[in-house]
């Protein structure tokens, strides 16, 4: 998983399985970053299920704790003006939005406020179980997006875009169009975990959350 922040002090170089099924020392010593293509991130994807035999569980788990690692890294508690902090987190019916929902609970370990927003939820046991534990750590979902950008400007000090990771498709369907929207005119920074949501991940391009890659757009963790 490419892991990059912006404004943080460190580049955190991807780190990848090369051709022979080894990690690439040298990739992972680089300070360069190197992001995936989708189908690149699909196979990566597809060769830690079937050949290192990871479920979708573990990487999560692993996907989320990494990601609340490098928000905390790029934006410390103590840098910020409340305490704790409040985050909104915003997931989407994928397995990136079941990212957001363990990189939630991870962030109120780490001492944030989050609260989340998940507006399509997947029939799924997995999803299902995510959303118990944060609940179960008194994270609260919102029932409906705010709907103006200043609203959440002022609520909140970090959104976590959590929408839409490898699989994303086509122009963006209801209700993520609107909620893109209203992400395009936030003051506040947006981490977006793995890819801005709407950016494509075949080329090089302007995506509806910024260029990707994000070289001056939210930060991508
Ligand atoms: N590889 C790894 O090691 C790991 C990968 N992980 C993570 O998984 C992510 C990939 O997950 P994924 O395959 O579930 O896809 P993802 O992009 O979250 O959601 C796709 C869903 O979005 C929707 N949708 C699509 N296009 C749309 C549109 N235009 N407009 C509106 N909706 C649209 C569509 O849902 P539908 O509308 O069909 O219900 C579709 O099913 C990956 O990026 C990484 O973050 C970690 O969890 C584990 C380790």
């Amino acid at each position: 998983q490419t892991i990059a922040c912006r404004w943080g002090p460190t580049w955190w170089g991807p780190q990848r399985l090369n051709s022979g099924g080894r990690w690439d020392s040298e990739v992972m010593a680089s300070t360069a970053v190197k992001y995936l293509s989708q189908e690149e991130a699909q196979a990566v994807d597809q060769e830690l299920f079937n050949e290192y035999q990871f479920s979708v569980d573990q990487l999560m788990e692993l996907a989320g704790l990494s990601c609340a690692t490098a928000i905390a890294k790029a934006y410390p508690p103590t840098s910020m003006s409340r305490s704790p902090p409040t985050v909104l987190v915003i997931c989407g019916p994928g397995n990136n939005g079941g990212d957001g929902l363990v990189c939630a609970r991870h962030l109120k370990l780490f001492g944030y406020e989050p609260t989340i927003y998940y507006p399509k939820r997947p029939n799924k046991p997995l999803f299902t179980a995510l959303v118990t534990q944060c609940q179960k750590m008194d994270i609260p979902f919102l029932g409906e997006m705010p709907s103006e950008p200043t609203m959440i400007d002022e609520l909140y000090e970090l959104v976590v875009d959590a929408i839409f990771g490898f699989s994303f498709k086509g122009d963006v369907r209801e209700p993520f169009h609107s909620i893109l929207s209203i992400l395009k005119g936030l003051t506040v920074p947006i981490a977006s975990i793995d890819i801005p949501s709407g950016a494509g991940t075949q080329k090089v391009g302007q995506g509806r959350l910024g260029p990707y890659p994000p070289d001056s757009c939210p930060h991508q963790v």
